[in-house]
């Protein structure tokens, strides 16, 4: 058999692509696996799990702060950018060293390089002509261009990632999960940070009450967030003072920095692969596929995760999914497998962290009648025994069937006890079952009890 010949090709190293390369392997496929960067993908490398160590740690500054003079004395606890720069290494570094390797082992072959479509079923990838059965795409996302005068003057993600130092004036263009992530980052830095954002809300998919909590807490820490701000332009250079211009209504202002960041969305990685070769139909939402996540133009291609149009949010736990169940479809003759997303939580690793799950209060007005249980929760006792001042949550609750439609958290912990509320929602578990519950007490799990 040649060596350009396989069963599967596998473009992109990262979670979706990781488990559709390993699994199909240990089925007995010759697996090729190509990647352009470092082999390990976003999320290893340059998204969630290097963001949580930046999080982690001005989560933890604002706890000492928060608690200065009642559970500890506050001595100055401060983020030393680059222990935490060498930190964050200690998490890439091996998934670099690594991850290559760890497809070798098992034979699969491996490539570098920039795939791109040569055919219905072929690659090109660094020189060379590569064929297969199958054809999966995991190419994720890269940073929305920013068509604006000096656009190029913001830095992407990936780059805020390899700051050795934070500049004081930070400004981060669009207010979504990775601007008001590093906002949270940098202020706990002694940076002053501006996000503009051009809705009138920053984290859209987020409850506006909770999201106005966040602000104003995160506002008296030195987060300044414009709404309704159409960021037209970047003028200066690079690395010295910049001046970011903006319109409100009818308005024209500029916000000074030393760093602009890039945070204004990001859109499916497609413009190199070649798709029309492929016969692989795409928009701007990504691959467009069949409910078994087959492209809809070519049966030989899956796709799944960010490059993919599944109309579900960009994020690890749908593309594993995606992932699970295309392991299942690639080679029978008809595919069967559907995801089950269930109902997808979703968090903002912000101080604290804001957290979703299910309909938004107006969604589930608009079509049930609902008991809407809210309340700030800032003074209940197990936020004030941390010494944390910002917490919140709403419960959205079908008066009819007594079943959970939405959970809405703010404060310590939220990531996590969004959880019990996926975990309820999925298995149609009612706020009476939440609430005749035993958890451990004093927990944040044991206030679900109070909330539903
Ligand atoms: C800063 C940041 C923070 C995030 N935080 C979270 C979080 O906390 N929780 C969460 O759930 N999600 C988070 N996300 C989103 C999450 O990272 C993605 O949803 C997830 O990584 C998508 O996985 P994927 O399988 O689509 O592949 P990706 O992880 O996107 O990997 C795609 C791979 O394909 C490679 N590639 C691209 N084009 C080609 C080509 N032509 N040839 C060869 N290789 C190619 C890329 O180099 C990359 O390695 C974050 C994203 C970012 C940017
Ligand atoms: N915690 C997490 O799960 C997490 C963290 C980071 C990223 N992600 C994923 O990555 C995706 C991309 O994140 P993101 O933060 O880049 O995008 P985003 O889509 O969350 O937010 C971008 C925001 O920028 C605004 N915007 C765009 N252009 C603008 C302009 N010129 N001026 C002002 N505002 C502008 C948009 O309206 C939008 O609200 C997310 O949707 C999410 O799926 C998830």
């Amino acid at each position: 058999m040649s060596d350009s010949v396989f069963d599967l090709i596998v473009i992109g190293t990262g979670p979706s692509a990781s488990t559709i390369a390993h699994k199909c392997r240990s089925g007995g496929k010759r697996v090729a696996v190509v990647e352009e960067r470092g082999f390990g993908g976003v999320c290893a490398l340059r998204g969630c799990n290097p963001k949580k160590v930046y999080t982690n740690a001005a989560d933890l500054v604002d706890r000492v702060r928060g608690a200065a003079g009642r559970l500890v004395d506050d001595n100055g606890v401060t983020i030393d950018w680059e222990q935490l720069l060498a930190f964050k290494r200690e998490f890439t570094q091996p998934v670099l060293e690594k991850s290559e390797a760890s497809y070798r082992d098992k034979g699969i072959a491996t490539f570098h390089g920039s795939a791109s479509f040569a055919g219905p079923r072929s690659i090109a990838v660094d020189g060379q002509i590569l064929e297969a059965e199958r054809i999966f795409v995991g190419v994720g996302a890269h940073p929305r261009p920013l068509e604006i005068p000096g656009g190029k003057r913001a830095i992407l993600s990936d780059e805020f990632f390899e700051l050795s130092r934070l500049p004081r004036r930070v400004v981060f263009i669009g207010g979504g999960y990775i601007s008001m992530e590093f906002a949270c980052v940098a202020a706990r830095s002694g940076a002053e940070v501006t996000v503009l954002q051009r809705p009138s809300q920053v984290l859209p998919p987020f409850d506006p009450d909770l999201v106005d909590q966040l602000v104003e807490y995160s506002r008296e820490r030195g987060v300044k967030v414009v709404t309704g701000a159409n960021v037209t332009a970047i003028d200066g250079v690079g690395g010295q003072e910049m001046n970011v211009m903006y319109e409100t209504t009818g308005a024209v202002h500029s916000a000074a920095a030393e760093l602009v960041v890039h945070g204004a969305g990001r859109i499916p990685n497609l413009d190199d692969l070649g798709l029309d070769a492929g016969e692989v139909a795409f928009g701007e939402h990504g691959i467009q596929v069949d409910p078994f996540m087959r492209s809809v133009s070519n049966p030989a291609v899956f796709a799944a995760g960010d490059c993919a149009d599944s109309g579900k949010p960009p994020l690890t736990p749908t593309a594993n999914e995606e992932a699970r169940i295309i392991v299942k479809n690639l080679f029978v003759d008809e595919p069967t497998q559907r995801p089950d997303y269930g109902v997808i939580p979703q968090v903002a690793f912000t101080v604290p962290a804001i957290a979703a799950i299910g309909m938004s209060q107006a969604e589930a007005e608009a079509a049930h009648d609902v008991d809407v249980r809210s309340d700030d929760t800032s003074t209940w006792g197990s936020v004030r025994k941390t010494g944390q001042r910002c917490a919140g949550y709403k419960v959205l609750i079908d008066k009819q069937s007594d079943r959970i439609l939405g959970a809405h958290l703010l404060g310590p912990a939220a990531e996590e006890t969004i959880n019990l509320f996926a975990l309820a929602m999925k298995h149609n578990l009612t706020a009476t079952d939440m609430k005749s519950t035993l958890f451990t007490f004093p927990t944040f799990a044991s206030d679900v009890r109070r909330m539903v």
